[in-house]
């Protein structure tokens, strides 16, 4: 896998940063998680997936010199605390560099490691705020609306530290040196929404939220409700593609107005409404399927994996406990994910093994357990 042999290490957080951890992982690298006792751990990680656990009292002195030890030979530290908290541990880059030039250091934060918010709580939908993006997303006359947490947390924040700390491992083959990464969510997700900037010029976002071309605005970039309850996502933005569309729809072109015509999107969307209330979900199917008519099912996570061309693809995977999940993205040609098939990490699962491995003496492993330094936690066995 293209990642092997790089090690990294993960102090637990909340959604983004193991995600971030989660992609490094399923594509080879050893990801070690660092947790907090399990008395102590606030949130569950459901993205654990490939991850070995060790449980570490970073608030001892011992537990903090333990992960300045691991931190010798690791390539990457991947950090989601508020700014200042790895420094007041006594692990902040100053320390950690010093010991390990080679060593990628990446602090996954909301609002950056400055700046005048950069100490408050938050969460995606305060990110996404702030980055002006949740600004654009909603429909007309409601509220703006976060998507779930997918965009600060995850695209801007997992996926984009992710790529930071992958340019950083290949600028290091060059240089020989690591570096801090300042993985901002509200930068993440500002970033992302380039194209919204850029794209102003072009008059796709001048009116208000909710009556722009991809933003619920236009007729054909809608979802419409099909007489089963169920949805048909459609996104037929080129001329040759909107044909399909009226075609498919059985209307005719030449008694329509001219599809970019704000002025007569209202009406439209109504005369779509009514004509996709009329038919089910598998019935538009059989009409759009394999047409360039960009017009799609909305697949709901019972019907999502079992689809033909899911299926085909492999796009969802099962691990050995039964639990579904997606498979790892994008396909690499020669070297592949291929992500574990095992349950994800108890808490202190791995302890033992990763300071063994990392050249602990069995004393000293001993010594940080009778201080309470480190914590062993073994499944029990499934008698
Ligand atoms: C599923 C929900 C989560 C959704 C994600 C949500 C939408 C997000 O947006 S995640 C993005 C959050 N933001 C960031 O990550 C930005 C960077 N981080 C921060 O700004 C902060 O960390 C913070 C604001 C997120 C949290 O601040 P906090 O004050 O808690 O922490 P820090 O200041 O960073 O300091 C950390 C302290 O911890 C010490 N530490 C760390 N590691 C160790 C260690 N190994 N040993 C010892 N000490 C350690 C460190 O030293 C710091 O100490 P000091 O403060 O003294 O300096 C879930 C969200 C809520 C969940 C529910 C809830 O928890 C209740 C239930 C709990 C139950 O167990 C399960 C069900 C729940 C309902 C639970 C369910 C879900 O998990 C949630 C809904």
């Amino acid at each position: 896998m293209a990642l092997r042999g790089v090690r990294v290490l993960e102090l637990a957080g909340l959604a983004p940063a193991p995600l971030c951890g989660q992609i490094l992982a399923d594509f080879g690298a050893q990801v070690v998680r660092v947790d907090r006792f399990r008395s102590a751990a606030i949130h569950a990680d459901v993205q654990g997936r490939g991850k070995r656990s060790l449980a570490l009292d970073l608030k001892q002195p011992r537990g903090a010199e333990t992960l300045t030890r691991l931190c010798q030979k690791a390539d990457v530290l991947l950090e989601p605390f508020r700014p200042g908290v790895m420094e007041n541990l006594n692990l902040g880059p100053d320390v950690l560099l010093k010991n390990n030039p080679r060593l990628i250091y990446a602090r996954l934060t909301g609002f950056g490691n400055s700046g005048a918010y950069s100490k408050m709580a938050g969460h995606d939908i305060n990110y996404l705020a702030v980055s002006g993006v949740l600004s654009r997303l909603g429909r007309k006359d409601e509220n703006p609306y976060a998507p779930v947490n997918l965009l600060a947390d995850f695209a801007g924040g997992g996926v984009m530290c992710a790529l930071g700390i992958i340019i950083a491992l290949y600028e290091r083959t060059k240089s020989g040196k690591g570096q801090v990464i300042d993985a901002s969510m509200v930068e993440g997700a500002a970033y992302l929404s380039s194209f919204l900037w850029k794209s102003q010029n072009l008059g796709l976002w001048n009116r208000p939220r909710g009556e722009n071309l991809l933003d619920s605005g236009a007729p054909f970039y809608e979802t419409y409700k099909t007489s089963d309850g169920k949805f048909m996502a459609v996104g037929a933005l080129e001329p040759q593609f909107y044909k399909q569309l009226i075609s498919g729809l059985g209307l005719d072109s030449d008694k329509l107005p001219d599809q970019y015509d704000f002025s007569g999107w209202p009406e439209m969307k109504r005369r779509f409404t009514d004509l996709f209330s009329k038919k089910t979900q598998a019935e538009w199917c059989e009409i759009f399927d394999y047409t360039d008519a960009c017009v799609t099912p909305v697949l709901s996570f019972d019907d999502v994996v079992s689809h033909p061309h899911n299926k085909e693809r492999g796009t969802f995977l099962k691990n050995d406990q039964e639990e579904i999940s997606p498979r790892p993205s994008p396909l690499l040609s020669r070297t592949p994910a291929t992500p574990s098939t095992r349950r994800d990490p108890f808490i202190g699962e791995h302890t033992e093994e990763i300071l063994l491995d990392s050249g602990f003496s069995k004393e000293e492993i001993a010594q940080l357990k009778a201080l309470k330094v480190i914590e062993s936690n073994k499944p029990k066995a499934n008698l």
